[in-house]
């Protein structure tokens, strides 16, 4: 069996990997119109930070597993072909800031067609809107030259800087397929690849339109989970309750269980924010004006919460950072990843860059140039009307940032420390070291509540964590919200 999958990357390169490392008699093609990713594939340096992977691909790769940016040729040879391009948030015209971009998506589905001179099963592997499936069916058959197209939907659910694991064991593989004979029996031969590994009974097979859609509402949900606690952290501030301690009661009742409720100063990343506002512009296509408001709701609070981080470090500070450096820990949207899209850091940078900061940045899987180049492109501010696209940073702010080769190059000197992502080296850090190294008084802000406050306290730091309670400095400090 050939199984072609267009797309190498987040998704593509490690999902592929597992299925040829686990079907060593399947041949696995991997294929990019980037020929940057696929040089990078074929190369020592992979071009995601994924811990594990290399091993996998190292493995496989020149035995059956392949990267090309032959695209065409890999295509016509399958028998599976996966879709998993990006569906990123449109940007400009009908839907800009709220829709799913299709065009990737379309622009592989159309070659699909053109090259295709076979019978294909085609697995939108992508996260895309629900009845994309339909849309997919109308492409390939438009002029199918006799062609059978069997559709599945095989949503994906790893979680970056876990991919491995999350592959190697998933909670459930999810097959949505047509409920036709040819369909079922499409369904059975990617179950088929899926069982060499996975348990039967974490296989579910379900109807296309729901596998499509429980994509959008497993993400939702659990960015629901992120935007509850976080709105209860704030409450925790100002009652002397702990968010941590909160999470933990909760989580303890096994109908809530203890899984996203670590508060954060937001959420971040390529899939939360773009896969509810997807979900919101589908309710509202459909008439559901009030149901869209509710899940728009977990964005705003998301946006409340990064917001709420940026005042309370200003406002600690006097007042005013005008001049003043601030070391930022971490810039990725989350530990063991190199991923910077839609990172919630940029938000807080651009917040303390608004008054006047001076920013050292770390984070060890990102390089100097994408964080610059992160820091300069145009953001979509998804709250505001259409093709509204703001420029992060302008030339002279550009001058305020600066980029440190760990942790202690970026504190010295500092008024402030933003710890933004937990990776664990942020834990094990020398704190007596820093702070002796910082302007006094030295502040400490945790968006992650990844070091325990008391004892940097000891240390002589003004702590503020998290939905922790607030030491005498901050609490003595009003702000406006
Ligand atoms: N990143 C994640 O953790 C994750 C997890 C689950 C699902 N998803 C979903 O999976 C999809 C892919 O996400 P990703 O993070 O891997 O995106 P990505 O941007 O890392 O990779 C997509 C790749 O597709 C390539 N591509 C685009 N159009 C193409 C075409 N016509 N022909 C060949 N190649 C083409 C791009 O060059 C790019 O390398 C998205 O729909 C995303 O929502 C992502
Ligand atoms: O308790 C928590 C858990 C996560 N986060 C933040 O939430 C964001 C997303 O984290 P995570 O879900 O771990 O990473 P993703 O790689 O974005 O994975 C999500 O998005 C993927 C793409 O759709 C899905 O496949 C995964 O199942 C889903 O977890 C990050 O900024 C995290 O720091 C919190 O603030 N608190």
């Amino acid at each position: 069996m050939k199984i072609c999958c267009i797309g190498a990357g987040y998704v593509g390169g490690p999902t592929m990997a597992v299925i040829a490392l686990k079907c060593p008699s399947v041949e696995v093609a991997v294929v990019d119109i980037s020929v940057k990713r696929i040089a990078a594939w074929n190369s020592n340096r992979l071009p995601i930070y994924e811990p594990g992977l290399y091993d996998i691909v190292a493995q496989c790769r020149g035995r059956n597993l392949s990267f090309s940016t032959d695209v065409e040729k890999h295509v016509s040879e399958a028998d599976i072909v996966f879709i998993s391009v990006n569906t990123p948030t449109k940007t400009f015209g009908l839907g800009a800031g709220k829709a799913a971009d299709l065009t990737y998506w379309e622009s592989a589905a159309r070659t699909i067609a053109d090259v295709s001179t076979s019978d294909k099963i085609v697995v939108e592997k992508s996260t895309v809107p629900v009845r994309t499936g339909e849309s997919l069916k109308k492409i390939l058959t438009h002029n199918s030259k006799g062609i059978n197209y069997q559709i599945l939907s095989n949503p994906e659910f790893l979680a970056e800087g876990t991919a491995v694991q999350d592959l190697l064991r998933p909670d459930r593989v999810l097959i949505g397929g047509l409920e036709t004979p040819e369909g079922k029996k499409a369904a059975q031969v990617l179950k088929d690849v899926y069982a060499h590994w996975v348990p039967e009974d974490r296989i579910i097979t379900i109807n296309l339109w729901s596998a499509e859609l429980s994509k959008l509402v497993a993400n939702a949900y659990l960015a629901q989970r992120i935007s509850s606690i976080n709105s209860i952290s704030a409450l925790c501030e100002a009652t002397g309750a702990d968010v941590s301690e909160v999470a933990r009661a909760v989580g303890k009742d096994s109908r809530v269980g203890p899984m996203y409720l670590n508060a954060s100063f937001g959420f971040g990343g390529s899939a939360f924010i773009k896969d509810i506002l997807s979900l919101v512009y589908i309710c509202k296509c459909n008439g559901l004006t009030d149901v869209a408001e509710y899940w728009k709701q977990v964005l705003k609070i998301n946006d409340f919460q990064k917001s709420r981080f940026v005042k309370r470090v200003i406002s600690s500070m006097f007042n005013t950072v005008v001049g003043k450096k601030i070391a930022v820990l971490g810039f990725a949207f989350k530990k063991d990843t190199g991923d910077t899209r839609d990172t919630p850091v940029i938000d807080v940078c651009k917040g303390l860059l608004d008054d006047k900061a001076t920013l050292s940045i770390y984070d060890p899987q990102v390089s100097e140039e994408q964080l610059i180049y992160d820091l300069t492109m145009q953001k979509l501010d998804w709250d505001r009307s259409s093709s509204n696209q703001l420029l992060i940073l302008s030339p002279t702010e550009m001058k305020q940032v600066h980029t440190a080769r760990n942790a202690y190059e970026a504190a010295e000197g500092a008024h402030g420390v933003c710890i933004l992502n937990d990776w664990d080296e942020f834990r094990e850090l020398d704190y007596r070291k820093i702070y002796e190294a910082m302007c006094k008084p030295a502040f400490i802000f945790d968006g992650r509540n990844v070091v325990d406050p008391e004892k940097l306290r000891a240390i002589g730091f003004i702590v503020y964590s998290i939905g922790k309670p607030l030491d005498a400095w901050v609490k003595s400090i009003a702000v406006a919200v």
